[in-house]
């Protein structure tokens, strides 16, 4: 009888504890003006559910609360918008206090030179630097033979095969993204590089809670970091080179000097933008980070959508036999015909908006700012929901089918809340490279293979209707 008594007071004590922390969180962040909505456990905040709950979490605060509410995510207090004219606001206002706001988490893993990091003069300087690496001559010149190259080889030999789409779209994505930048490393150097990216990923979007075990502590180089002159928060795009090479001085050493023939050019194309090692670095990062899950969940996505549209499989299979029809078997896809590639990018356009990759972007305020009548206080993150748009009946009718046809309308790409690739002077730099990758890795899928869907894992419905 005691045990019970003893429990169930022990019961109602955290009860009130939990209930007390509750208020207290509210009240401590509460102020005159800002939208409604709960700010969750001190600290921790509502991160756990809104990373377990994912788009349900954002439905059900907005039955809640309205298109705009606030919440505390991923460790700071935060303002949901799922408001499309403010979102486009804030998008295209960074210059007026909107700047970019990305967790501590992906900051410091990312490196604080990274692009999403920097603001002002640097940002058009880090920008520049990275337009000159992905503009159309390069893309045409540079980028797409390799891409081509790789792809080949890594979609070569699946014949008869069950794969793991999801596996190999990443694998894809990240192997592309490595050999242009890193050409001549083994396979060995990227096998060990692979590994330590993937700890990457996780820990950038992990509560920044440098202990062992942690996400976020992984995403770091561990013990290594210690040992090197590199800052603490030395991100580690070149973990596995690190490995492989027995130490962050020789591999720093070797890039200064030029140790990768493409890379060198790399370096010389960015000179006049005048780049220390480091912003060099956080860049590399930068590259392989925004391009890996963006590329790998959009081929997948767009394999099985059209695996479920034969009418669009075999649209897409006719533009890519007519190109294949005026070449020999070995030869490469150009730049000439990447450019007829239209209905794939129907196709490329209509599984980003369905599957909806990106749900939306971070701002922070740089000083206290009212926007749609609510005050938001400085330094408070905003979370540019851009997904609800992707569904809007009024511009894509019928949202819920699949339909790349309506892209072939070029317009569509250009209408003012088409935010598939961001907005403002933050757009995707990377959009047209990110689409020459999909179209290329579509083209060697659909015409050397056919395929069916085997095996009973449960699918997960995107979008939920
Ligand atoms: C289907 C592929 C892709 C999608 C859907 C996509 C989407 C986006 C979006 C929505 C943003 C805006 C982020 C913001 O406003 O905070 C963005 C920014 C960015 N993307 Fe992409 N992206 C893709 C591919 C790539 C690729 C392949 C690269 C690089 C090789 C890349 C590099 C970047 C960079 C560096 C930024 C930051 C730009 C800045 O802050 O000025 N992206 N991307």
């Amino acid at each position: 009888m005691e045990v019970l008594m003893g429990s169930v007071c022990a019961l109602v004590l955290v009860g009130w504890v939990c209930f007390g922390l509750l208020k207290w969180n509210g009240i401590r962040h509460n102020r005159r003006g800002l939208p409604p909505g709960t700010m969750g456990w001190p600290f921790f905040g509502e991160t756990t559910e809104f990373l377990k709950q994912g788009p349900d979490f954002m439905k059900n605060k907005r039955a809640r609360f309205g298109s705009v509410f606030k919440s505390h995510i991923l460790g700071s207090p935060t303002i949901v918008s799922m408001d499309p004219e403010l979102n486009r606001y804030i998008l295209l206002n960074e210059g007026k206090g909107l700047v970019p706001g990305y967790p501590q988490s992906t900051l410091d893993i990312l490196g604080k030179s990274n692009i999403a990091a920097v603001r002002g003069s640097d940002h058009k300087r880090i920008r520049g630097s990275f337009l000159s690496l992905v503009n159309p001559s390069m893309l045409k010149d540079w980028l797409l033979p390799r891409i081509d190259k790789y792809m080949r080889l890594h979609l070569n030999n699946l014949d008869s095969k069950t794969i793991d789409i999801q596996k190999l779209t990443a694998n894809m994505a990240l192997f592309i993204a490595f050999k242009q930048i890193m050409e001549t490393e083994s396979s060995s150097s990227y096998e060990a590089f692979k590994a330590e990216f993937d700890k990457l990923m996780m820990g950038s979007l992990s509560l920044p809670i440098n202990i062992p075990g942690t996400n976020y502590y992984g995403g770091f180089m561990g013990g290594l970091q210690a040992s090197t002159p590199r800052p603490k928060t030395y991100p580690i795009y070149m973990g596995g080179l690190v490995l492989a090479r027995g130490g962050w001085a020789q591999v720093r050493f070797g890039w200064v000097a030029g140790w990768q023939a493409n890379f060198k050019t790399w370096l010389t194309r960015i000179r006049e933008y005048k780049l220390n090692d480091d912003e060099i670095l956080d860049q590399v990062i930068m590259i392989l980070y925004s391009g890996f899950e963006t590329i790998s969940t959009t081929s997948m996505m767009a394999i099985k959508y059209l695996h479920d549209h034969p009418t669009a499989l075999q649209e897409l299979r006719d533009e890519h036999f007519a190109i294949r029809g005026r070449k020999k078997p070995e030869e490469p896809i150009e730049w000439n015909d990447y450019k007829t590639m239209s209905f794939t990018r129907a196709v490329t356009f209509e599984t980003l908006r369905l599957a909806t990759v990106v749900n939306g972007v971070l701002r922070k305020t740089t000083e206290e700012m009212e926007l749609n009548g609510f005050v938001i206080p400085r330094g408070w993150r905003i979370y540019v929901y851009t997904r609800e748009i992707n569904y809007n009946p009024f511009l894509y009718p019928e949202p819920l089918k699949f339909n790349p046809w309506r892209w072939l309308d070029k317009s569509m790409e250009s209408q003012n809340y088409c935010f598939l690739f961001g907005g403002g002077s933050r757009l995707c730099p990377g959009k047209e490279l990110g689409i020459v990758i999909i179209s290329t890795f579509l083209h060697y899928f659909v015409t050397q293979y056919r395929w069916e869907e085997v095996g009973g894992e449960k699918d997960t419905q995107i979008p939920e209707s």
